[in-house]
């Protein structure tokens, strides 16, 4: 276990719930002076807690494969300057930011899935003092296209 607690998701109807801890180590900064310190380009390990919800399994007996999950969020950000993304041109790296874009990264993988798990929760702690979580409103519907 790498971390301590986890904070509980909304109740939901799912008969199965996932969880997938992951760590990666990025750099970036927050282009705008009243970001203060944080507007110069500096480095997180980052910790990613996804929680993913189904009813069904596919026919490896699984909701989702753990490792596909890391691989998608892992594999796409780990040693990498999140700020050169673009899905960062427009929207700055906030922990916010990158909360809800790992939602909507792997929230359309999901959507691939012949047994449509869905992704319930995302939880990114930037610092070992601050995290924030991201959840979606209704069933992954406020997804941006
Ligand atoms: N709402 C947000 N506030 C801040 C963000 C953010 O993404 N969302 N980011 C930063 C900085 O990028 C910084 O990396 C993290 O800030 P902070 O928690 O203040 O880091 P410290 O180690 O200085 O905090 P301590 O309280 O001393 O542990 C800033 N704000
Ligand atoms: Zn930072």
């Amino acid at each position: 276990m790498i971390q301590q607690f986890y904070p509980q998701p909304a109740p939901h109807p799912y008969r199965f719930e996932l969880n997938k801890d992951m760590n990666f180590s990025t750099a970036h900064f927050i282009p705008n002076e009243k970001a203060g310190k944080c507007s110069f380009t500096h480095g997180h390990t980052y910790f990613v807690n996804l929680t993913i919800a189904g009813d069904d399994l596919d026919e490896m007996g699984m909701l989702v494969n753990f490792s596909d999950l890391k691989k998608l969020v892992h594999g796409r950000y780990d040693h990498k300057l999140l700020n050169d993304f673009p899905e960062f041109e427009k929207l700055p790296p906030s922990t916010e930011a990158v909360a809800q874009t790992i939602y909507e990264l792997v929230a359309n993988y999901l959507d691939t899935l012949p047994n449509l798990p869905k992704c319930i929760q995302v939880l990114v702690r930037e610092t070992p003092t601050s995290y924030v979580i991201y959840r979606p409103r209704n069933e992954g519907n406020d997804r941006h296209e």
